[in-house]
């Protein structure tokens, strides 16, 4: 599979979210924000609530831990049902450390980059990982307008990955809707958190589709896409 989209639940009814969960079967991953109130302004849902969406749907669950501690708390994360950990680099006290315990208890580790935070001193860490997720807005809320300015960071990220031949997910979380995921496919991502683009849309599985075959049609000419 060449592009995921992973529809984020932040933009769902929180009243229903099994139901909301199934609305989106078919999308690849559903996309989990979790928020502290203390690393981001804003306060959502932590582990209870992970275990409970990862026995109410098939789809496997991509938490994004927007959080303070994430050294304590990704494991737990782990251990609730989700096939793959994010933590933010900003926020984490032992980034290697944590990356090879989210792996060692058997999911997918994931860094994130706020905007103002720059790959490059962490090319090294790279094949520690099975993703990075470059943010596109400023982490805490959906509905933001896309950073634009994020692309060459983007393309630079890719061309990073490539260097190392490394096969590690290229993740994009902001403002993707059906106006800006070619940019970020062209500039190099494959992994593609929509929010409001999908539980806004009337029928939120074809939001879905059509931003995948959007992105597909953008990377099947890419020299860096490979199979998953
Ligand atoms: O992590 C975040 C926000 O911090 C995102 O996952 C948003 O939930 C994406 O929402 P849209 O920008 O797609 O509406």
């Amino acid at each position: 599979m060449a592009v995921q989209i992973n529809p984020s639940i932040l933009s769902a009814d929180f009243s229903r979210l099994a139901e909301e969960a199934k609305a989106v079967e078919g999308a690849d991953w559903l996309h989990v924000d979790v928020m502290d109130n203390h690393f981001v302004p804003n306060l959502t849902l932590g582990v209870p609530i992970v275990e409970s969406l990862a026995k109410a749907t098939d789809t496997p669950l991509d938490c994004h831990l927007m959080i303070e501690d994430p050294d304590r708390w990704a494991p737990q994360y782990v251990e609730a049902g989700a096939g793959s950990v994010t933590f933010h680099v900003e926020a984490a006290a032992a980034p290697v450390r944590l990356a090879r315990e989210i792996r060692a208890k058997g999911a997918r580790a994931s860094m994130a980059l706020k905007p103002a935070t720059p790959i490059e001193p962490y090319e090294d860490l790279l094949p520690e990982l099975d993703m990075l997720l470059v943010m596109t807005v400023e982490p805490g809320f959906g509905g933001q307008a896309f950073l634009d300015i994020m692309l060459p960071k983007i393309r630079r990220t890719r061309e990073l990955i490539s260097k190392h031949g490394l096969q590690l997910w290229l993740q994009v979380d902001g403002g993707v809707s059906a106006s800006t995921i070619e940019q970020c496919a062209e500039a190099g991502a494959d992994v593609f958190v929509a929010g409001s683009a999908v539980y806004g849309a009337d029928d939120p599985a074809a939001a879905v589709r059509l931003l995948r075959d959007q992105a597909a049609a953008v990377t099947a000419s890419a020299p860096w896409a490979c199979a998953h």
